[in-house]
């Protein structure tokens, strides 16, 4: 059958060149992949609900098996979901695993994006790959919430009112696009099949296809590597696709869809008998989004109450700046930020080799900063739950959690930026002193020393082999003195001003010199 096909098709000489590819091996890689299989998990389960959901907003009196509901007028989306909860055969189970693979799936693109912009991996020439990721991951952020629409249980209305708040507090255009979405007054009956065409055809159907071409350049550009003696910036050392990485691979997938299969059986999520079905005329009080949007809900309720009157048209700044401007900032920055830093470092080669965060202080600290905002939002997304179990004012945990937001990020910004100048002043004093021995010497001045031997030359190869982006004075001596240099040099030197210059002495750049050119480690197949 191969030859068959060989004889037809470039699968043979193509296949065997892929099959050869080397993969560096690294825990923090397999983050892209933990996304990439809880996405088959939700393709897989998704088209098991699809068999028995049914998107209509018609309403009747409930007549399943759930006894308290019963005679209650619910929606067929809000039935079809209680039939599959209660009477299709591993609905439940099927369910929770898909809305568990939700969880997941975001929880792991947050992280595996972490992963690429502390490690710099978004560096030339990754920033299409890395701007194919922050879509991929706007596209999932909207697949979950279209798919926790669906239900159409009061939690879900609960969520697509606030939506909708979001969109009128647009100004001018906010009431033609609610009734454009909507088709009509809210909630209409038009949004859940509307919804369900999107979460099922349309976002997957981009999602998978995006999927596919950020693999494929990572494929293309090779993945990047951690330095480690022999490891280059034009190579690239890693167990071949076949059979080692596979098998690692096919591990993993069984591993991530046996973990779901687990959560969606023993823990559970989104029970929508507790709440009942959408009711314009009621609010759940108790009512938390999925953890993705708990920041969104957080910054709406820290941002205090302001109105304008513009020309007849009011504009609420306390849903349009954390519904409308917060996000979109968000998605600017992330798609901007690898042509920033470009911007301020100026002519580089490729990069292949990940930086130690410590070597970036200026990145690593703005990203700690973002992260505590982050984390600020999403705890001031549960600020009910918070007062309610410790037993603290509303107003004081909103107060503190407002300061909090402008003050954390800023502290936590310092405090990492030392922190990472202390490591790299920590490598260098490793280099320099090497490492203590069980030995103790006697000098001739009767005084006692601890002996030392030099840094394991792998350990000093990993310090000494970084980056070196200097900050830019660009132009000549009268171009620098206009705006645009001026602006852009200024930023090159908060970026890449500080840092611990390491020792240059020449031994310690022949050791890296013969390590670099040494050969690879006999069990993994090097590449350039
Ligand atoms: C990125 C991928 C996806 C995400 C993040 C996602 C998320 C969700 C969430 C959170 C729910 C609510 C579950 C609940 O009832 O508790 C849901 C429901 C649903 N999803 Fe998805 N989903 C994804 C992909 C898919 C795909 C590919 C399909 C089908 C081809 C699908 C079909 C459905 C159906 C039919 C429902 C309604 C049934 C129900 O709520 O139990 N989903 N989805
Ligand atoms: C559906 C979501 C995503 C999937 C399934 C996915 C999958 C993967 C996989 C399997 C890899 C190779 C292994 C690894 O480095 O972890 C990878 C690499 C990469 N991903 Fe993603 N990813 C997703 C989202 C993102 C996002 C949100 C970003 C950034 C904004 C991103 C940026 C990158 C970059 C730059 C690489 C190359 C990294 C390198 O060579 O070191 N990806 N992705």
């Amino acid at each position: 059958m191969v030859s068959v096909l060989d004889k037809r098709l470039p699968v043979g000489s193509a296949g065997k060149e892929f099959l050869r590819k080397a993969f560096p091996d690294h825990w923090s890689f397999l983050l892209g992949e933990i996304a990439l299989y809880s996405l088959v998990v939700l393709v897989v389960t998704g088209v098991y609900l699809t068999f028995f959901f049914d998107p209509s907003m018609a309403e009747s009196p409930y007549t399943g098996s759930y006894v308290p509901l019963q005679g209650v007028m619910t929606s067929e989306a809000y039935a079809s979901v209680m039939h599959i909860s209660f009477d299709v055969r591993g609905g439940l189970l099927i369910r929770q695993m898909h809305h568990w693979g939700a969880l997941v799936f975001v929880a792991a693109i947050g992280v595996h994006l972490l992963r690429v912009f502390f490690t710099g991996a978004f560096r030339r020439p990754r920033e299409v790959n890395w701007t194919i990721g922050v879509t991929m991951f706007m596209l999932a952020l909207l697949e979950g919430f279209c798919g926790y629409s669906l239900p159409d249980d009061l939690l879900s209305g609960t969520g697509l009112r606030t939506a909708q708040g979001i969109m009128l507090s647009i100004p001018i255009v906010g009431t033609y696009l609610s009734f454009f979405v909507f088709g009509g007054e809210f909630p209409g009956d038009e949004i859940i099949p509307r919804l369900y065409v999107a979460h099922i055809l349309l976002l997957p159907g981009v999602l998978l296809a995006l999927v596919a071409l950020h693999l494929t350049f990572v494929i293309y550009h090779k993945h990047t590597q951690w330095a480690r003696p022999g490891r280059t910036n034009r190579n690239v050392i890693g167990k071949p696709f076949f059979p080692q990485y596979t098998a690692k691979s096919v591990g993993l997938l069984f591993t991530v869809g046996g973990v779901l299969a687990l959560m969606g059986a023993l823990m559970q999520i989104n029970p929508i008998w507790t709440f009942g079905p959408y009711r314009p005329d009621k609010v759940s009080i108790d009512s938390q989004p999925d953890w993705y949007v708990g920041f969104l809900e957080g910054a709406l309720r820290l941002t205090p109450a302001a109105e304008t009157d513009v020309a007849g048209h009011t504009i609420v700044w306390d849903v349009f700046l954390p519904g409308v401007v917060l996000p979109t900032a968000l998605f600017v920055i992330l798609y901007s930020y690898p042509f920033f830093e470009r911007w301020i470092t100026g002519p580089m080669p490729e990069q292949h080799l990940c930086d130690r965060p410590r070597d970036q202080p200026t990145r690593t600290a703005l990203g700690v900063a973002a992260v505590s905002a982050y984390a600020i939002l999403l705890l001031a997304g549960g600020q009910d739950v918070i007062a309610l179990v410790f037993r603290i004012p509303l107003e004081v945990i909103t107060y503190t959690l407002r300061t909090a937001l402008f003050l954390v990020p800023f502290l936590s910004y310092h405090a990492t930026k030392r922190a990472c100048l202390g490591l790299q002043a920590a490598d260098r004093r490793r280099l320099l002193e090497g490492l203590a021995t069980a030995e103790v010497r006697q000098n001739t001045d009767g005084g006692y020393q601890q002996a030392r031997t030099l840094l394991p030359s792998a350990e000093a190869y990993r310090i000494l082999v970084r980056a070196e982006p200097r900050p830019r004075a660009h132009g000549t001596e009268v171009w620098r003195w206009f705006r645009k240099h001026r602006l852009r040099n200024a930023l090159s030197r908060w970026y890449f001003g500080e840092r611990v210059e390491m020792p240059a002495t020449s031994w310690q750049r022949r050791r890296v010199e013969a390590v670099r050119a040494g050969p690879g480690e006999a069990d993994e197949t090097g590449e350039s």
